[in-house]
């Protein structure tokens, strides 16, 4: 049995496999620009967090329909309940599809459909989070957020996504308001391949709650100090930092010395079906790169639900700790 875990960083477009896309493109008579899997799968080779997200949006092409978004959802929860994952907070990219045609109703309606019965059949509780593209403007997140308000019953937060470097924070100070006053979580990506500032300023300016990555904090002694302070949660992915180049190997990874220094780490998949591994498999990796011990793994465990917007359902926290602090590692 895995560990118990929640995963607080992961796109769900990032989960499609290239089998699922072939399968989706036949249905829908999209013609994807690969002859095979295999030759998808090998295009996946990728020298920044551009020449990633230029395929990654690409292939999204083939996801049309409302059943197409559930059965997205669903391979990713059939396999995140594999790894021991009982908890998920899901990002999606409404304005990628919406730029082709798909409508917030078809996202939401069939991502939500498939998390809907996700407890019965998968034991995991979800939440979703809707993301902003920050390389577009923030009149256009502005639109995309008021297209969600019919919808704001399934979405729990905001969070923001894509090109990071030329697209600071403070770009969607007045989006991020207006979340707040609509009752909205707010994350945002930052220090990915980002300047430690956009961490502070995500803090500052946007008042998110969580950073997302928040990798290049250890550059400035000063962010790292303010984020153990007020033990903000990192949500690291340390598999997209190795495939995206922000790192040249795991085992140069920081997440030990981040821990070490009092921040609140959490590692994840981010987009697993491009980078290699799911949540599971992300744990095992660091354990053999970073040679983390058993009370390590427990701790990353532990932070994933303590990180987690499960606030309003305490009882439910409690009892995915306790799960953790009685799991026995064999
Ligand atoms: N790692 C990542 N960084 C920024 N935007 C993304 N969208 C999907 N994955 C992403
Ligand atoms: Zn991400």
């Amino acid at each position: 049995m895995p560990l118990p875990k929640a995963e607080l960083h992961l796109h769900i477009e990032g989960t499609l496999e290239p089998e699922l896309a072939f399968e989706l493109a036949a249905r829908n008579g999209v013609t994807l620009p690969y002859a095979s899997t295999e030759e998808l799968r090998r295009a996946y080779l990728f020298t920044d967090l551009q020449s990633f997200l230029d395929l990654y949006y690409g292939l999204m092409a083939v996801l049309r329909t409302e059943q197409d978004f559930a059965d997205l959802a669903d391979a990713y929860l059939a396999r995140a309940a594999e790894q021991g994952v009982r908890h998920a907070e899901i990002f999606f990219d409404p304005q990628a599809h919406m730029a082709r045609g798909v409508s917030m109703e078809t996202v939401v309606g069939g991502l939500s459909r498939a998390l809907a019965t996700s407890e019965e059949r998968f034991g995991i509780s979800t939440l979703l989070i809707m993301c902003f593209l920050r390389d577009q403007s923030a009149e256009s997140a502005m639109e995309t957020l008021k297209a969600a308000e019919p919808y704001l019953n399934r979405i729990t937060g905001v969070g923001l996504d894509s090109a990071e470097v030329g697209h600071p924070p403070a770009k969607f100070r007045e989006v991020y308001e207006e979340a707040g006053r609509l009752g909205l979580r707010k994350v945002a990506h930052a220090g990915e391949e980002g300047p430690p500032a956009y961490i502070t300023e995500a803090l500052d300016v946007l008042k998110v709650e969580r950073i997302d990555h928040g990798l290049t904090a250890m550059r400035d002694p000063a962010v790292v100090e303010r984020l153990v302070r007020d033990q903000i949660p990192l949500t690291l992915c340390p598999l997209s930092n190795v495939r995206l180049r922000a790192i040249d190997i795991l085992e140069e990874h920081p997440l030990r010395e981040m821990m070490a220094a009092g921040l609140l780490c959490t590692v994840n998949s981010d987009d697993p079906s491009y980078f290699g591994g799911y949540v599971g498999d992300t744990f095992h990796a660091v354990q053999e790169a970073l040679g983390l011990d058993h009370e390590a793994l427990r701790t990353l465990a532990r932070n994933s639900f303590r990180a987690s917007f499960l606030e309003d359902d305490e009882e439910r926290r409690a009892r995915y700790l306790a799960e953790v602090e009685a799991y026995t590692f064999d």
